[in-house]
């Protein structure tokens, strides 16, 4: 069977803050339409990570390509333009808004970068309509539509927060930490959410809870002190020595 095409790809990249080197001359590479899971103790670099493939933050060393498109030098809504879209650590979505007005304010900024009012085009508005319904659709969020975030728990919240994601269209999809906050009946369904878009897009996937990684993903990384200690299958890392002694401490 062919292998499949490298979507992304982090060559010896690294990121040092004073005197720390957080990243530590990471190599990674990210099929199409995986799942690929990053695990790591606290402040092990895994945000860090995905602060360098966004371009957030820029990079101290190494190099980053898309679609085997030299990237390192590129510009945070140039790296969302060319299809990798990011959520947050911490819930981003706007409380005042309702589920439809949040999925379409990401859409239409997505699709409008840079140009003038909102008010301009009546038919780029109904283009947007359209492309949101999509969106929570696909999510299987319709019941949500006009429900304002606020008004909704915390791990609802946290699926409003896949979609805002989803409304730029990305091929490629950075989670920070879907579950991080969330009950077990919570997380499962962010994991049942996650399962359903998976082979649809690229995913990676920063996640502590091990039964989620375990369940869902294709390939795992495990970082430690900025470095990969570990990737392989799911099967793989779980009897690996090395992450057995740096993550589970066993
Ligand atoms: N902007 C920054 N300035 C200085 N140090 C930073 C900055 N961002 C991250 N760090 C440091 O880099 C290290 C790695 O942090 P990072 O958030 O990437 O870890 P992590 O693996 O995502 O951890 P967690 O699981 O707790 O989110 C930490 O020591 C952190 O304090």
């Amino acid at each position: 069977m062919a292998e499949p095409v490298t979507v992304l790809e982090a060559i010896e990249l690294t990121k040092r803050f004073g005197k720390n080197t957080v990243v530590d001359g990471v190599s990674l590479k990210f099929p199409e339409g995986r799942l690929h899971a990053i695990l790591g103790p606290n402040g092990a670099g895994k945000t860090t990570l995905f602060n360098l493939l966004t371009k957030d933050y820029p990079v101290d060393g190494g190099e980053i390509l898309l679609r085997g498109e030299r990237v390192t030098r590129l510009r945070p809504h140039q790296i969302s333009r060319r299809g990798v879209g990011r959520s947050y650590q911490i819930t981003s979505v706007l409380r005042e808004l309702t589920f439809f007005e949040n999925v379409w304010l990401a859409s239409y900024r997505a699709d409008h970068a840079g140009a003038p009012g909102l008010w301009r085009d009546f038919r780029a508005h109904w283009a947007t309509a359209e492309k949101t319904r999509q969106v929570l659709a696909e999510l299987g969020l319709e019941p949500f539509t006009d429900r304002k975030a606020a008004d909704v728990s915390y791990g609802d919240q946290r699926l409003l927060e896949i979609a805002v994601t989803l409304a730029t269209r990305p091929e490629i999809l950075l989670l920070d930490e879907p579950t991080s906050g969330l009950s077990q009946r919570e997380s499962e369904r962010v994991k049942q959410l996650i399962l359903s878009i998976k082979g649809k897009f690229t995913i990676i996937m920063i996640e502590h809870k091990m039964n989620v990684v375990m369940d869902i993903s294709d390939d795992v990384t495990v970082m430690n002190r900025g470095k990969v200690i570990a990737s392989g299958s799911p099967a793989q890392i779980s009897t690996d020595a090395a992450v057995r002694s740096a993550y589970f401490g066993l």
